[in-house]
């Protein structure tokens, strides 16, 4: 990599749709993108029993190692590469896994709190918000943390009344005044187009960008 990364922050409630507008970027750009899950950088909380795991408010941003994060986000920003923690949301654990990262024309940071940290804001080109109805958000996430993550219902919607929804109003809805560009509903047609364009506007070598008018879709349904 010759020139300095691109970074982009995609932040946003849960279920929003974050993490799929930032793997439609990824899988339509390839490999000059480099996605960052905020999730991987979680507190490491080996020392606590997991039915005391169960019970940490994780939408709180005390949950977050933010010092590692912007020492690793600078990191590939300077050109090197790290070694990034993983997390298992079943266990409420970071892994002993760690993955090597290779610096790359095109980061996206993305998360719940992308852009909560003023540091890390800074470190940011471009910071998007993802905003989607709670109720939409709430449907989602039963979905996926039903089917994806190893809970129950009861579970789900203790968590959500007792810390997403509060924390969410507290921490994450406020850092929507902090971006450049909102999406609404998660990834439609029309704003993953002008975001793909506008990263593939970052590439360095203009003859390796691949073309935007493939077909874009979520969960097999094509984008209007
Ligand atoms: N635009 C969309 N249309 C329909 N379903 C979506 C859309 N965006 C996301 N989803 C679905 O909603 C769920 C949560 O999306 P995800 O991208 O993981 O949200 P987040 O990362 O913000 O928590 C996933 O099952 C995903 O497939
Ligand atoms: O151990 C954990 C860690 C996190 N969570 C929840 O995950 C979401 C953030 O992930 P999204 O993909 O943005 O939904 C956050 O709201 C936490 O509540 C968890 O349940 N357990």
């Amino acid at each position: 990599m010759s020139s300095p990364s691109f970074a982009i922050g995609i932040a946003g409630g849960t279920g929003a749709g974050k993490t799929t507008v930032a793997r439609t970027v990824s899988e339509t750009v390839g490999e000059a993108v480099t996605r960052i899950p905020l999730d991987n950088y979680y507190k490491d909380l080996s020392h606590l029993a997991f039915e005391e795991r169960e019970q940490v408010n994780y939408d709180h941003p005390s949950a977050f190692e933010w010092d590692l994060l912007r020492e690793q986000l600078e990191a590939l920003l300077a050109g090197r590469s790290i070694e990034m923690p993983q997390y298992d949301f079943e266990a409420h654990n970071r892994t002993d896994d760690r993955v090597t990262v290779e610096p790359s024309e095109i980061l996206v940071l993305e998360g719940i709190l992308s852009l909560y940290d003023e540091e890390i804001r800074d470190l940011l080109d471009l910071r998007v918000y993802v905003m989607t109805d709670a109720d939409v958000r709430i449907l989602r996430r039963i979905e996926r943390d039903v089917i994806e993550r190893g809970r129950d219902l009861k579970g789900v919607i203790d968590q959500y009344l007792e810390t997403v929804k509060p924390m969410h109003e507290q921490f994450v809805a406020p850092t929507k005044k902090q971006a450049d560009v909102i999406i609404p509903e998660g990834a439609n047609r029309m704003a993953m187009d002008l975001l793909i364009e506008k990263v593939q506007a970052e590439l360095p070598d203009e003859s390796a960008r691949p073309g935007v008018d493939r077909e874009l879709s979520v969960n097999g349904q094509a984008l209007d």
